[in-house]
């Protein structure tokens, strides 16, 4: 009898023992105090715990925003250790995308300008039919020619998904992506992400997403919630919905 082997596919991201430690006049602070977690390729992982648990810290180091006091961190399989700040900017040019709360998008440059802005940043014409597609993807492709100030909140979001998904990235960092919407746009959004993820023949390969949120609604999208506290991973879920979800962040915060 022949053993079935199932494919493995290199993780995107992967943390190896990390920490990072801040120097304040109090003191050294203990932002991670060892995280190891491999972001499998071609899915959704939300991250979450209590304030100060460590979150962004760990976002900014996984995307080589910030560099670890130890341990190792990969990206598409590539060690950020050692890379100068220009290659470390390149490979994040190429190998990533970001979202943050705040859409970040220049008012005075319409939709279309806007997601074909990096390209043209980086030295490179913006492929035409490339922005098109990526302003399809997010559902916008009618208002290319708008500009933010003419868009409503959930759409100027799905304008910078569709920015940051232009370059093709490995990866998807998503920092609060719904924390400035409403509730029918930010689950638009959230939806668009979990298809991001499901449906690669709309959108290319399978998107490989990170997301940190305090909201468990916006959790219950993701394929797994990682938790943190006090600087470590403390438990992880597999999909889930809102309430247990809710009710493990509950936990966290009264452990506090
Ligand atoms: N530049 C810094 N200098 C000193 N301490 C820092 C710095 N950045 C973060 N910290 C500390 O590191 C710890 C983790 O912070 P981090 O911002 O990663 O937490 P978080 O989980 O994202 O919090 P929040 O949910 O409030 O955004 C906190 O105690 C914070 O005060």
């Amino acid at each position: 009898m022949t053993a079935t082997v199932a494919p493995t596919v290199a993780p995107a991201v992967v943390l190896d023992g990390v920490t990072r430690t801040y120097r304040s006049r109090s003191g050294r602070v203990h932002a991670l105090r060892g995280v190891s977690h491999a972001f499998a390729a071609g899915t959704f992982t939300a991250i979450m715990g209590p304030s100060g648990s460590g979150k962004s810290t760990l976002m900014q180091i996984a995307a080589g925003l910030d560099r670890p006091t130890g341990g190792s961190v990969r990206v598409a399989g590539t060690g950020l250790a050692g890379l100068n700040r220009t290659t470390l900017t390149k490979l994040r040019r190429e190998l990533m995308g970001f979202v943050f709360q705040q859409y970040n998008l220049l008012d005075a440059l319409t939709a279309y300008d806007n997601v074909a802005l990096p390209a043209r940043l980086a030295g490179r014409r913006a492929d035409r039919a490339e922005v098109i597609a990526a302003l399809e993807a997010v559902g916008l492709h009618g208002l290319a020619r708008r500009r933010p100030p003419e868009l409503s909140g959930g759409q100027q979001q799905r304008v910078a998904i569709a920015r940051a998904l232009h370059t093709r990235p490995a990866v998807l960092f998503a920092d609060e992506p719904t924390g400035a919407l409403d509730r029918h746009a930010g689950r638009e959004v959230l939806e668009l992400l979990r298809d991001l993820v499901d449906a690669p023949g709309v959108h290319g390969p399978a998107q490989t997403i990170v997301m940190v949120t305090h909201d468990p609604l916006a959790a219950s999208y993701a394929d797994s919630v990682l938790f943190l506290a006090d600087g470590r991973v403390v438990g992880q879920m597999e999909r889930s919905d809102p309430v247990r979800i809710g009710a493990r962040m509950a936990e966290l915060e009264a452990a506090r």
